[in-house]
């Protein structure tokens, strides 16, 4: 389980305050808010990539330092290097991430024979992002935070996300998505969650 205690953070503005909350295992939570409402940098923040303003973060009972390959979070394609392939990157994070997953079988459920071995430079949006989300499952992390992470698909490879997703959580693992609109997650998401008025809150 995630447990987040008394959590409060800012940027040039307070964005939450006093947040406490615990994330199940098995279960995905969906995450929504206006632009600029907090979502990434409490994705951030949970992932250590920031400093918090104040409260605790733990996953069973451990911080993250303690269990860092049970977490995985690739914000955006932004972080990709342009001159690298996907196919690389799978072989780095399972490397990193300690995983056994099989690549091969990620580029194919992804239909991405074509291009794993090309640099990510010469993809399309889609294409970047079905690699960031390979990521996911290469990475086999328990804790997998997701930054709107539909972006840029088109209506199959949205199918698979949702099965992929689906798959995580069967294997216990515990899921946020972030994503501006309340309907895009409804079919998979057991838990919707608001950011509002420095609080987060179940709708
Ligand atoms: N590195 C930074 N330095 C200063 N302010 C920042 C930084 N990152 C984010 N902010 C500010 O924090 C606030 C929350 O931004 P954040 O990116 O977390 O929101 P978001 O909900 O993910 O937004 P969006 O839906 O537009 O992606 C914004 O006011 C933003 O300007």
């Amino acid at each position: 389980m995630l447990k987040i205690e008394n959590l409060s953070l800012a940027t040039a503005e307070t964005l939450l305050q006093n947040f406490t909350y615990t994330f199940e295992d098995g279960k995905v939570y969906s995450l929504r808010a206006v632009n600029g409402g907090g979502k990434t940098t409490l994705l951030r923040s949970i992932a250590s990539l920031r400093k918090v303003k104040s409260g605790k973060i733990s996953f069973d009972g451990k911080p993250l330092v303690k269990c860092r390959d049970q977490l995985f979070f690739w914000e955006s394609s932004e972080w990709f290097s342009k001159e690298v392939s996907a196919r690389d990157y799978f072989k780095l994070i399972a490397g990193q991430w300690n995983s056994k997953q099989n690549i091969e079988q990620v580029i194919s459920d992804w239909e991405m024979q074509s291009y794993a071995n090309k640099p990510i430079g010469t993809y399309s949006l889609g294409m970047k992002q079905k690699t960031l989300i390979g990521l996911y499952e290469i990475s086999d992390a328990k804790y997998l935070l997701m930054d709107e992470i539909s972006n840029g698909l088109d209506e199959a490879s949205r199918k698979i996300l949702f099965d992929k997703i689906r798959k995580f959580k069967a294997q216990g693992k515990t899921i946020i998505i972030t994503s501006h609109y309340k309907e895009d997650l409804s079919q998979i998401a057991d838990v919707s969650l608001k950011l509002e008025n420095k609080q987060i809150i179940e709708e």
